[in-house]
């Protein structure tokens, strides 16, 4: 589905990816894990096709990104960002409807098809309730919660989240990376930046570890827990267990190094 090939990133003549090559099939979830500043959310960026790499491709269902148009891209692929600026005092309705654009008609209007795609992402994230209240008057769950039902409503093929987890409480946290995990029944391909590796090794097919811009290992999560990268990577010194109710291990960090 989508596929990168020794993709290496640079500003100003400062290398921020290096080389990465990765691949994510229909149905398929990948975890981009990583120290701050390691290059993930600018891997992200690079895979959503808003910046272009200084060397490698990106090719989406086998065609260069750069070949698809900004609006048609957006009925493929679906962001959700870390740190977004909304206008606060947008109504959560019309936030959401946000992602119907890429579907919408040259000067016509939202179709019968987009409210009901649009209520269906509402009730799907829990905020159908929410739906006349203002950005502003949101808590941040609840508001990542209505960005969530925005990618929704995109439709997409693939979709990229940025600390999706952030502002979530533990139980709407699972209950997130659970729904991804089920929409990945319906074809469904995801790659999240996740900084709680348990929960990316309880939810991910694969993961991905980036470090100063470098693609250091991609594996299997019980593979990646026990990998000597992820001690040196992140500086820590972890201990590994496998637990009778989990198909993954977890971690737990005992210091650093
Ligand atoms: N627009 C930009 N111009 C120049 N350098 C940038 C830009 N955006 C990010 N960087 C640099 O690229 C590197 C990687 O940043 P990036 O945001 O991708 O890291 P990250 O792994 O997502 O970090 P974090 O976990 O802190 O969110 C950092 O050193 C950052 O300072």
């Amino acid at each position: 589905m989508i596929q990168l090939q020794e993709v290496s990133v640079s500003f100003g003549g400062r290398s921020i990816l290096q080389k990465i090559s990765l691949q994510a099939e229909k149905g398929q979830s990948i975890g981009i894990i990583g120290p701050n500043g390691a290059g993930k959310s600018t891997l992200l960026k690079v895979i959503a096709g808003q910046w272009m790499p200084s060397q490698g491709e990106v090719t989406f269902a086998g065609k260069p990104i750069q070949s698809y148009g900004k609006k048609q891209l957006a009925r493929h692929i679906a962001f959700m960002r870390q740190n977004v600026v909304y206008e606060l005092n947008d109504r959560v309705y019309d936030t959401v409807m946000l992602g119907r654009y890429p579907f919408l008609k040259r000067f016509s209007s939202e179709q019968p098809l987009d409210h009901e795609i649009c209520r269906q992402s509402l009730q799907r994230t829990d905020t159908w309730e929410l739906r006349n209240r203002y950005l502003d008057q949101l808590s941040g769950g609840e508001r990542q919660r209505v960005l969530l039902a925005q990618v929704l409503a995109q439709q997409p093929k693939l979709l990229l989240l940025d600390e999706p987890t952030t502002y979530l409480d533990l139980h709407r946290q699972v209950e997130l990376l659970s729904f991804l995990k089920q929409e990945q029944q319906n074809g469904l391909a995801w790659i999240a930046v996740l900084h709680d590796l348990n929960l990316a090794a309880q939810f991910c097919d694969q993961l991905v570890l980036l470090d100063a811009g470098k693609l250091v290992q991609m594996a299997a999560p019980a593979i990646m827990l026990r990998s000597p990268a992820i001690e040196d990577v992140f500086q820590i010194r972890t201990v590994v267990l496998d637990i009778p109710s989990l198909h993954v291990p977890q971690i737990v960090v005992t210091g650093n190094k």
